[in-house]
């Protein structure tokens, strides 16, 4: 649904954006990852109509006018002092060209999805990070764009508000189409379709998280056997490295690590069976790692 290609930005002479492309699906969870300084906000301003690109396409199916079919949540959202909930909210619609009976409405409805109903009254400035990143979505999403763009919308949260923005994002990817950036590999593994692997301006991997997590795979391989006494036994003459668990054996096989037969044939070779052999699904962090580390 949206096309990206060849996005390149620079500021005073130095390109911090370097012919980024990729496309969007739509009612996918996309999340862009990457280290401070990559270029993530960036690339999610200029979407967002708030940068201009020195050079590059960006075109989202049907729409004529991007800003009207997108909502964007800054990393620190900011509000006028003065105002409540509501009354943030009646501003940015009408601010957006929104109807008053429209704004009645939404805000309303986008109130109640984000769980500030009870708080509407209340002035913006005296809500918890948590609540002001969810006013932050409900500004974001009022006038139901189609696709919503976050820029690290959990980062600055404690654990709480963390939970409370994951089940949010959650609920929102039913009926979003959702670009958002993060360096929690953790917290994105929970609301990610898709992933794009930002470095040093270079998008360095891009695809799904299941087949990126299949592809990463077959590095760590484990081990189940009835009791942990097995495990030590199995670690005790290994003729390659290995870490224990309990009754699970690990065995790291990225940088010259053991062959799968040679695993096998160890294994085949103990007084015990083993219960099961597995490849480890491979984490976002993992994944992560053995892409910066390449690239
Ligand atoms: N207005 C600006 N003027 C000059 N340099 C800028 C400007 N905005 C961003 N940069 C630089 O561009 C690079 C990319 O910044 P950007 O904020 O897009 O990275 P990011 O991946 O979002 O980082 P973070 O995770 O820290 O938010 C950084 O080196 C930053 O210092």
């Amino acid at each position: 649904m949206l096309t990206v290609q060849n996005l390149s930005k620079s500021f005073q002479g130095r390109e911090v954006v370097k012919g980024v492309s990729f496309r969007l699906k739509p009612y996918t969870a996309t999340a862009l990852i990457g280290p401070n300084g990559a270029g993530k906000t960036t690339i999610l301003s200029m979407i967002a109509g708030l940068l201009k690109p020195d050079r590059g396409e960006i075109a989202l199916q049907g729409a004529r006018d991007l800003r009207r079919e997108i909502g964007f949540l800054p990393q620190y959202p900011k509000f006028f002092e003065a105002l409540t909930a509501k009354e943030v909210l009646e501003l940015c619609g009408h601010i957006s060209g929104m109807q008053a009976s429209e704004i009645r409405k939404r805000t309303q409805e986008v109130l109640d999805i984000v769980g500030l109903k009870d708080m509407m009254n209340a002035k913006a400035d005296n809500f918890s990070g948590g609540m002001k990143q969810r006013l932050g979505i409900a500004q974001a999403i009022l006038h139901q764009p189609r696709l919503l763009l976050l820029d690290e919308p959990v980062s600055a949260l404690d654990p709480a508000g963390r939970r409370e923005m994951l089940d949010l994002l959650k609920q929102l990817q039913q009926e979003t189409t959702i670009l958002y950036s993060t360096h929690i590999l953790n917290d994105a593994e929970e609301i990610t379709d898709e992933v794009l692997f930002l470095q040093d301006g270079v998008l360095v991997e891009q695809g799904s998280l299941e087949e990126m997590k299949r592809r990463y795979a077959d590095d760590i391989v484990l081990i189940h056997v009835e009791a942990p006494e097995q495990a030590e036994a199995f670690a005790a003459s290994a003729p390659f490295a290995v870490q224990v668990e309990g009754a699970k054996i690990i065995i790291k096989r990225e940088d010259g690590g053991p062959a799968m037969r040679d695993i096998l044939q160890y294994a085949s070779s103990l007084p015990f069976e083993v219960s099961k052999i597995e490849k480890q699904a491979a984490s976002l962090e993992h994944i992560f790692m053995k892409v910066a580390k390449r690239s």
